[in-house]
């Protein structure tokens, strides 16, 4: 038999995809103990619209999503869709206004929210994630009656109630159609459109709607999740906003309680949230950088996670 070098089939292996495979090892190692951890265990992913702003990174999150799904873990996605709802409004020639970090919203902005929400972003998520088998179904909250909301009173920065029109607040989940939904294998995608309810708990036949980071909150704590991850367009929280030195990695429920009222625009819906969740029993609530492929599975499996992470305070003692 030759073994001269002009024989074709003969590939030779060099050093560096070596060491590349040992590193890929230390890799796959490091996550085993978070799969094991996660595994069974519902895992509620806010997906900002933000976040989802080319194809390299809507790809990468739906690849991020199957994964945890094939190691036995049950993500549930809820998804926002700002910016794409503000491109909608501008085509409309409807003009976007927020407060406190939340969209104004009359009637005719309504219509657009709800039909870019469930009818495109939601579309759009559902398809990628169902380019690598038959997993997504998507839902609103006006689905199986699972979210209820009456409206939101917002108070500005010197203590002022804010008129925001038809934003609503979660008042209830019914979360029976999302685990309906787990046992069967598939992964919910959820929309934050949600029927408006009276005191007295009817329904008044109006629609509200509810801001993402919210939603995702409340339905992290209604399923027991084992984590609420959000993702987001900054590496994480800022104590000193913008001061890019100032990234937090960990801080507990209390010292984020004492900080909600500095926080500005789109971190105070998605801090409250996170609060509201840790507060519910989730034992921890993460922000991370979704400019970045992959952000959200590593923030799961991987030791150091990546952004910012909200615990019990009786953890960070
Ligand atoms: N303390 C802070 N740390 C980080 N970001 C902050 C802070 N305060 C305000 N922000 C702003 O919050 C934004 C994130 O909220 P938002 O735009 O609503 O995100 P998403 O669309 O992902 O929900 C950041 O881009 C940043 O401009
Ligand atoms: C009341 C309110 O503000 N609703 C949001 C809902 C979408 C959302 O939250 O999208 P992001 O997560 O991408 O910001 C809005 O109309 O923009």
């Amino acid at each position: 038999m030759s073994t001269s070098s002009s024989a074709t089939s003969l590939k030779p292996r060099d050093e560096s995809t070596l060491a590349a495979a040992g590193q890929k090892a230390a890799v796959l190692v490091e996550a085993l103990p978070w799969i094991q951890k996660f595994a069974g265990e519902t895992i509620v992913i806010k997906y900002g619209g933000n976040a989802m702003i080319n194809d390299e990174l809507r790809r990468a999150f739906a690849e991020d999503v199957v994964f945890l799904k094939h190691v036995g873990v049950n993500p549930v996605v809820v998804h926002g869709g700002g910016p794409q709802i503000n491109h909608m409004l501008e085509r409309l020639g409807i003009q976007s206004e927020f407060r406190a970090g939340l969209r104004v919203t009359t009637p005719e902005t309504l219509e657009a929210v709800r039909m870019v929400l469930t009818g495109q972003v939601g579309r759009e998520l559902i398809g990628l994630i169902n380019s690598h088998g038959p997993y997504a179904v998507g839902l609103s909250g006006e689905d199986a009656a699972l979210l209820r909301s009456r409206r939101k009173k917002a108070t500005g920065p010197d203590g002022e109630e804010i008129d925001l029109g038809l934003v609503g607040e979660v008042t209830g989940v019914n979360p029976e159609a999302v685990q309906d939904l787990i046992a069967a294998g598939r992964i919910p995608v959820i929309s934050t459109i949600s029927p408006e309810f009276t005191e007295e708990g009817s329904p008044t036949g109006e629609v509200l709607n509810i801001n993402a980071d919210l939603a995702a909150g409340a339905v992290a704590s209604a399923l027991g999740a084992a984590k609420l991850v959000m993702l987001t367009d900054v590496e994480g929280l800022y104590a000193d906003w913008p001061d890019k030195s100032s990234l937090i990695s960990s801080l507990a429920a209390a010292d984020l309680r004492q900080m909600l009222p500095s926080l500005e625009s789109g971190m105070i819906p998605k801090m409250e949230a996170a609060l509201a969740a840790v507060d519910a029993g989730v034992p921890r609530a993460a922000i991370v950088d979704g400019r970045r492929p992959h952000s959200m599975l590593l923030e799961i499996v991987t030791s150091a996670g990546i952004g910012t992470q909200v615990v019990p305070d009786q953890e960070a003692l």
